[in-house]
């Protein structure tokens, strides 16, 4: 049965919509001025739409001929309307987009808005979010919004004060496009309200935010003219006209020389791309010419938005050919991760119909793709040397997402870890980057070490810093999940191989400075421990053995009395629990177990192995020395339930031997 839909109909916003309005409405954010912009912004992309739209699909029935937008400002009734004849917006799409907000991150925008708590903590949020259409509410207590979606007969008309529900009705005859009328609340100089009735300060917020917007901005003015007479002698009269301005140059920003454009002006260009609110960190111009020609404005945000690690986060780079409006978040001109990089690719050798099909096999947009990753993997760089603070918090935002680069572009392997920073031991709170490192090797040292794991803390407790603490190496502290796989696929930097602390044999430089008849004695040295505790190691292997592939003695070793460590090639346990997590099982590794000679848990093992060899209460105890060793590493057990009671009778037994 057909639902028919209901002439007015007044809906309740979800919560978070409802929050984020009330955070609008009391906004502290100074800005109030973006508002038009957001407007502005959001016409521009209906027409946009509109001319792609129509061009692909000549049965639309929509009016291309005169695309524009339009501001009226109406100073007496105090509204503003800003009116374009784009695409418009059918009912349910009325409804789901402009009735709800941030839709796929509701969950994350939540729990910003928890934190948030007050207005206090909306600029930051704004900032994140983008709040696009609602910013209305900063300078309005009522906006009217209504559109006719090309080639749809009936038009929509939403209506909201910005409290907590809002009306929808279909109605006849409207133009196609979308008009939004503003109620604007009075003017407050002081919380930066300006007047946005006035046709001066209307001017000049065009001008300022969306000069660069490739449709025209009218306005009607009126002026006042002196007339010359008619006939000599006779006086001079005034008349008033009305005339229509283009308040806006029209004019594309990538084209024009990087010298004559201001900060501000591709300040505010990014925020119209990216339906950002933060300034850009960096801005990259690429003008190529030659073969293929074209040209690239990118820009690197300063805020990495709530969605960057969501499947469907959007707004990439946007793609033009010869100054038209091909597509947004267009992924076959930047690799995956360079997602966070927003801007537009002007191409002037491809189709206007070019599909997102033919994007993928096309030759010119791969060699466009290739550059554009270069370049913005060197603008990074050079920010590390020019302004070391801003690429730290361009590396803070955006480091563990060019890391996912590390695994999936080999080619760019190298120059993204000349860009990389890592958490050391070098420094509590700075990060290293990696000819850093290189140059703080000691003599002898042939390797970067590093230790992958859930978190600072957990990897600096972990045994096997042990020895590397005591003897002064530095050590990469690899917290990231991504630093598991990219470590794992045998990467080095300019030829210093990546070794794990927690794999294969160590063996820290300890002969340095030596002599040869030193050197021959600790050999000696050790060839009798590996003697005295042959029976105890091979009895462990046994003991074991469905869980280790080999017992070893240690020289990682110098406070704990065992850990687990892997041979080279193994998994280490991090990247098992990802592989799990993704669904793909491994085959259960087995790893090797080594044993500090020196810790009285081991030596003490050893003699009551050599006195008792059949005790029984002995085997319990191997299974705590290897449980414990995989617990301080931050692994899990296989059977945690039988740890704890081997454990706790062993404590039983020790107490009543008290
Ligand atoms: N003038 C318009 N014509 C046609 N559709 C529009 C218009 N204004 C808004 N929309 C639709 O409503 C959606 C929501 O707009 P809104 O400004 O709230 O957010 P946005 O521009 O998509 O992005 P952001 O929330 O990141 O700013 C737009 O994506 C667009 O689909």
């Amino acid at each position: 049965m057909a639902t028919s839909t209901p002439p007015v109909e007044e809906r309740e916003f979800a919560a978070e919509t409802r929050q984020l309005l009330d955070l609008m409405v009391h906004s502290i954010y100074s800005n109030k001025d973006s508002f038009l912009r957001e407007l502005i912004s959001n016409a521009s992309d209906a027409l946009d739409k509109v001319r792609l739209e129509a061009y692909r699909d000549k049965d639309l029935g929509a009016d291309t001929s005169d695309l524009h937008i339009e501001l009226e400002p109406d100073t007496d009734g105090r509204t503003l309307t800003l009116r374009d004849n784009g695409i418009g917006m059918s009912r349910d799409e009325v409804v789901d987009l402009i009735g709800t907000v941030a839709k796929s991150g509701t969950g994350e925008l939540r729990r910003k808005l928890a934190e948030a708590k007050d207005a206090a903590g909306s600029p930051d949020l704004i900032g994140q979010f983008g709040i696009g259409f609602y910013s209305t509410f900063m300078v309005a207590d009522k906006v009217t919004l209504l559109t006719r979606k090309a080639g749809e007969a009936t038009g929509t008309r939403w209506e909201s004060d910005g409290g907590g529900s809002y009306t929808v009705e279909s109605v006849p005859d409207v133009a196609q496009g979308t008009q939004v009328t503003l109620h604007l609340k009075p003017v407050d100089e002081e919380d930066n309200l300006h007047d946005y009735a006035d046709p001066a300060t209307l001017r000049s917020l065009v001008k300022k935010y969306s000069d660069f917007i490739s449709w025209p901005i009218r306005m009607e003015v009126t002026r006042t003219r002196t007339v010359e007479p008619a006939e000599e002698g006779g006086e001079e009269t005034t008349e008033t006209v009305v005339e229509t301005d283009t308040l806006n140059s029209m004019k594309a920003l990538w084209a024009r020389p990087r010298d004559e454009v201001s900060d501000e002006e591709y300040a505010e260009f990014y925020r119209h791309v990216s339906h950002a609110w933060d300034e850009p960190a960096e801005v990259i111009s690429v003008n190529a010419e030659g073969t293929f020609e074209y040209q690239a404005l990118l820009f690197i945000p300063s805020q990495a938005p709530f969605d960057l690690f969501m499947r469907d986060s959007r707004h990439g780079v946007q793609l033009y050919v010869k100054r038209v409006f091909i597509m947004d978040d267009c992924d076959e001109l930047m690799p995956e991760y360079l997602r966070f990089v927003k801007g537009v690719v002007d191409a002037a050798d491809l189709s206007l119909n070019v599909s997102r099909e033919i994007l993928q096999q096309d030759r010119q947009i791969r060699a466009i793709r290739r550059r554009l990753t270069k370049k913005v993997i060197s603008a990074i760089k050079d920010l590390r040397g020019s302004d070391p603070e801003k690429y730290l918090s361009v590396w803070t935002q955006f480091g563990r997402v060019l890391k996912e680069g590390l695994v999936s572009d080999p080619d760019n392997r190298d120059a993204l870890l000349a860009v990389a920073s890592f958490d050391t031991t070098h420094s509590a709170d700075e990060q290293t980057s990696l000819q850093d490192y290189v140059s703080r090797m000691k003599p002898g040292q042939s390797s970067i070490y590093f230790l992958t794991g859930e978190s600072r803390a957990q990897i600096e407790n972990s045994p096997h810093m042990e020895a590397f603490r005591a003897k002064g190496y530095e050590v990469l502290l690899l917290s990231d999940p991504i630093d598991e796989m990219w470590t794992s696929a045998g990467a080095d930097f300019e030829g210093t191989p990546f070794q794990s602390i927690a794999k294969g044999e160590v063996d820290l430089d300890d002969d340095a400075g030596k002599t040869d008849d030193e050197k021959k004695a600790a050999e000696q040295e050790k060839e009798e421990r590996r003697k005295e505790f042959a029976d105890l190691l091979s009895w462990l292997e046994q003991t074991l053995g469905e869980s280790v592939s080999q017992v070893r003695l240690s020289t990682r070793l110098t406070e704990s009395p065992a850990c687990v460590v892997g041979d080279t090639f193994s998994f280490s346990p991090q990247l098992e629990k990802l592989y799990r997590a993704s669904g793909q099982a491994l085959p259960p590794s087995k790893r090797i177990l080594e044993l500090n000679p020196d810790h009285p848990l081991v030596a003490g093992l050893r003699e009551a192995h050599a006195a008792r060899p059949d005790d029984p209460a002995l085997t319990d105890t191997a299974h705590l020395v290897y449980g414990a060793a995989l617990l301080a590493e931050g692994g899990e057990l296989s059977d945690p339930a039988a740890f704890a009671k081997t454990l706790a009778a062993r404590l039983t037994a020790g107490l009543t031997l008290d």
